[in-house]
Parts: C-alpha cells; sequence; structure tokens
C-alpha cells in the first residue's frame, strides 16, 4: 500500500538528510507506528506520502503509484484516497460537528443525500452521535480529535494518516482515540501513526518503525515502544537479525559498552 525505495529527503544540503536511504513496506490494512526523537524524520516520512514534498531522491509507491512522478493536477486525487489526522484537530471553528464533516465530502461533490446518510454514521463510529449540532469550542479535545476523525474516513480512504494524534490529550481519552484507530484499521484501512507515545504503543502492539536521523534503525512486528532486541547500531549491520541472538532490553540511550 505504501512502499519507500531507497528514499532520501534532504531540506538543506548543509545539513544531514531528513529522511536518508529509507526502504520499507506497509501492507495493505496494516497498522503500524513510526517512532523517533524529535527531528527524526517522522512527520517528512508522512509528508512524502501525501506528496506535500517530494523525495529527493528514491521512489515513493501509495497503491502502487509513483507519488514523485504525479503531475501536479493528479495529487487531489491521491490525496482524496488518504485520511489525515494532526495533533492539533484542526477544525473549522465556524462550523459545528456535522458540518466539520460533511464539507470534507462537500469539496469532492458528494451529493446532499449522500451527506446527509454518511455524516451520522461515521459520527457514530466514532461514538459522537448526539452532538453532530455542537460547535468544536463546546467539545473536549477528546471529542474534538473524535471529530477530525470522522472526517478524515467520511470519504473512505485507503490509508489513514495519524501525526501525533493524541499529543494534546491525557492518557484515558488517548486510549478512547487509539481505540477508535484500531476499529477503522479492523475494517479495511491501513494506519500509519507518528508518535511519541510510549504508552500508547506499549498498549497497542504493533508493527513499530523506528527512525533515528531519517535512518530506520528498528522495524518489529507486534512491538513495544523500545525494543527487546538489540538495536541495529550503525557500523554492526545486521546485529538485531544475527540469528540465535539473545533478545535483550535496550533502552532508549543505552551506550555500546552498558
Ligand atoms: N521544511 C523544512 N525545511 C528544512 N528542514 C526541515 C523542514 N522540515 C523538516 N526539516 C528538518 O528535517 C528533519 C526531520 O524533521 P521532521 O519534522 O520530519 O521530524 P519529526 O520526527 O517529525 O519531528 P517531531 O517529532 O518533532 O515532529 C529535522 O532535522 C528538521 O529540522
Amino acid at each position: 500500500m505504501i512502499r519507500f525505495e531507497n528514499v532520501t529527503k534532504v531540506y538543506d544540503r548543509n545539513a544531514r538528510p531528513a529522511l536518508d536511504s529509507v526502504s520499507l513496506e506497509i501492507e495493505r490494512g496494516e497498522f503500524a507506528f513510526l517512532v523517533g526523537a524529535s527531528g527524526s524524520g517522522k512527520s517528512t516520512f508522512l509528508r512524502l506520502v501525501l506528496r506535500e514534498d517530494r523525495a529527493t531522491s528514491g521512489g515513493v509507491f501509495v497503491a502502487g503509484q509513483n507519488v514523485a512522478a504525479l503531475s501536479s493536477w493528479r495529487v487531489p486525487r491521491l490525496r482524496r484516497g488518504i485520511g489525515v489526522v494532526f495533533q492539533d484537530f484542526r477544525l473549522l471553528p465556524q462550523k459545528n460537528v456535522f458540518a466539520n464533516v460533511a464539507f470534507a465530502m462537500q469539496v469532492i461533490g458528494k451529493s446532499r443525500a449522500i451527506i446527509r446518510d454518511a455524516v451520522p454514521e461515521v459520527l457514530k463510529t466514532v461514538g459522537l452521535e448526539g452532538k453532530a449540532h455542537r460547535m468544536p469550542h463546546e467539545l473536549s479535545g477528546g471529542e474534538q480529535q473524535r471529530v477530525a476523525i470522522a472526517r478524515a474516513v467520511v470519504n473512505r480512504p485507503g490509508i489513514l494518516l495519524a501525526d501525533e494524534p493524541t499529543g494534546n490529550l491525557d492518557p484515558a481519552t488517548s486510549q478512547g482515540i487509539m481505540a477508535i484507530l484500531d476499529k477503522i484499521n479492523q475494517n479495511g484501512t491501513t494506519v500509519v501513526m507518528a508518535t511519541h507515545d510510549t504508552d500508547i504503543v506499549n498498549s497497542m502492539r504493533k508493527r513499530v518503525i523506528e527512525l533515528k536521523d531519517g535512518v530506520v534503525i528498528r522495524d518489529e512486528a507486534k512491538a513495544l515502544y523500545t525494543s527487546m532486541m538489540p538495536t541495529v547500531q550503525q557500523g554492526r549491520p545486521g546485529a538485531a537479525r544475527r540469528p540465535g541472538a539473545v533478545p535483550r532490553p535496550v533502552r532508549v540511550g543505552e551506550g555500546e559498552g552498558a
């Protein structure tokens, strides 16, 4: 569904690349976390999928299409197949819940009748039935994020990208948001979520792709935020995959000699 082939992104020639020779594939229907310190390249990864930026070199493929090669008039169609959720919700403050979600359908020309059916249905999916007429400022942070998720998925995209969706929410509210993302994933949508939230990643046990300085240093199924396997160290290729390697806990910042 999403394939990166040797992708490098350089914003500033005098700095290290934001992504450095990243190759990976996220299959249709997967749920993957992107983790890593601030500046490790998570948002850049998501921006390349959306064609908000182009890779400096390498190929970014979404549903089989090389997005770097798309002419600009085809980009809206690419984005129609990708829902996006951000940390800061980004709702339209002057529109109520129904209108915020409906707007995503109006801009792609859906009829009033279809909108009238689809919006209540998606609001039910995110647990907001009965709140369609509230304004954003009348909602809690968790409820605002639910509206943002409803808006992102109302057109049934194949992919949902979430950039720190629980960053502004308390732990209990965050768990509620994760339950919704999990349900959306189980309905067939591929979900890629960038996060710093250790507890969320540990509670979900999904694939974890860890970036450090633009390089993928770990890609592990059903994983924790901090690996139970030795991290691939630069200059020691294959260290994490050495047959028979004994798993041991690795803490963030653990030194070679520890
Ligand atoms: N538009 C830009 N111009 C120049 N440099 C940029 C730009 N966007 C990102 N960078 C740089 O690229 C690197 C990766 O940034 P990116 O935003 O992808 O990291 P991130 O892992 O998403 O960080 P955070 O967790 O803080 O959101 C950083 O060194 C950042 O300063």
